[in-house]
């Protein structure tokens, strides 16, 4: 990311080049019988300048696949197969998957960083804000001043909206809102051209919530970094997502522009979903919410795993699994879902 790139909006975001391509990427939650599979297959492409929302209800993969792109996930979890490409601005795609524990290093932060579901309350708090915006840039760029840091430390604090007079401020003294920025800050502290964003907002209130996201979405345009934001609310992901990626039992079943999921969703569960949030703008849903639970790794259903839970639920849904795929003219939309999938024509 850098502060004098052309604006993301230049081109627009659905034709911009990729940043991250995850392809094919399964991840398991041990190994051998006891094994979960907890991701299937996931493709997804994190376009250059965009903010792509990832939805799914409680379990069904997405920090999963937040650790496993940035190399984060511990054991038990394991990548058991796919591919994970990081597009710099210059030169050769790189394989991340294949990146060295010190290739790592450097490729978190600087080029990817991630603000983790709760991460208000990970600030140090024996620590002012000063040092711990300081500690993040003298780790990773040793050779700049105390003064150059500082003064680093005080651009990021008013990029967020927090007055610069906070920066001698504890933890303790700031409010939840306040300690969430300061956590984003962090996050944008080496420029990096991926930011994601696990649930950054869940313990917030809804205002305050809108208040940081759009705070994010505008620094997103400023600065030309990209953004993958995780929740299980996909109301808010309508209002300030480009492109949405919707999740269900460790694959994703739905993918397309934000109005496009809004206006017309075309899996079944994308529906149930919308249907679960109230809307924050835009004409009324009925909120009739999804019956049922979300299935369980270690008794999948066979076919599609929405299937028991579908209200469209017809002859291949439990005995085949949908694949992701182009519906349509739309070539910005895929559905895993035999309701849109002509190969039902074909089958027996
Ligand atoms: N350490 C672990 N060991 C075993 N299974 C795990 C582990 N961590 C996660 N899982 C399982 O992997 C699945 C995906 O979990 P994940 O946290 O990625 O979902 P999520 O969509 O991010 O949910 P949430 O919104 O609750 O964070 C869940 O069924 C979860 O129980």
């Amino acid at each position: 990311m850098s502060t004098s790139a052309t604006p993301a909006v230049a081109t627009p975001v659905t034709t911009a080049p990729p940043v991250l391509e995850i392809g094919s990427l399964s991840v398991d939650y041990g190994v051998g019988e006891g094994a979960v599979r907890a991701l299937h297959d996931v493709d997804l492409t994190l376009r250059r300048g965009e903010v792509l929302g990832l939805a799914g209800e409680s379990g069904s993969g997405k920090s999963t696949l937040a650790y496993a792109v940035t190399r984060l996930l511990s054991p038990p979890g394991v990548i058991t197969g796919g591919d994970v490409r990081y597009h710099p601005r210059e030169g050769e795609p790189v394989d991340v998957l294949a990146m060295t524990p010190r290739e790592l290093r450097a490729f978190r932060w600087q080029e990817i960083s991630i603000v983790f579901q709760g991460a208000m309350n990970s600030l140090n708090p024996v620590h002012t804000v000063r040092t711990q915006l300081t500690d993040v840039i003298a780790a990773h760029r040793p050779q700049t001043s105390r003064a150059e840091r500082v003064e680093r430390a005080r651009e990021l604090l008013s990029l967020v909206g927090i007055s610069v007079d906070r920066l001698g401020a504890y933890p303790h003294q700031l409010s939840g809102g306040m300690r969430q920025r300061v956590m984003i800050a962090m996050a944008l502290a080496l420029e990096p051209e991926i930011v994601i964003m696990d649930e950054p907002t869940t313990a917030l209130d809804v205002v305050m919530q809108r208040q940081i996201l759009r705070q994010l979405v505008r620094l997103r345009e400023e600065l030309d970094f990209s953004v993958v934001f995780i929740t299980h609310d996909i109301s808010l992901l309508i209002e300030f997502s480009d492109r949405i990626a919707i999740m269900y039992g460790g694959r994703i079943v739905e993918q397309a522009g934000a109005s496009e999921i809004y206006r017309d969703p075309r899996h079944p569960y994308s529906d149930g979903l919308l249907h679960s949030f109230p809307a924050l703008r835009g004409p009324r849903r009925e909120l009739t919410g999804i019956p049922g639970s979300p299935p369980d790794l270690r008794a999948m259903p066979p076919g599609c795993a929405f299937h028991p839970r579908c209200p469209k639920a017809f002859d291949p849904c439990d005995r085949q699994v949908p694949r992701l795929a182009p519906v349509g003219a739309d070539t910005d939309r895929s559905v895993a879902c035999w309701l849109t999938d002509d190969r039902r024509s074909g089958e027996a």
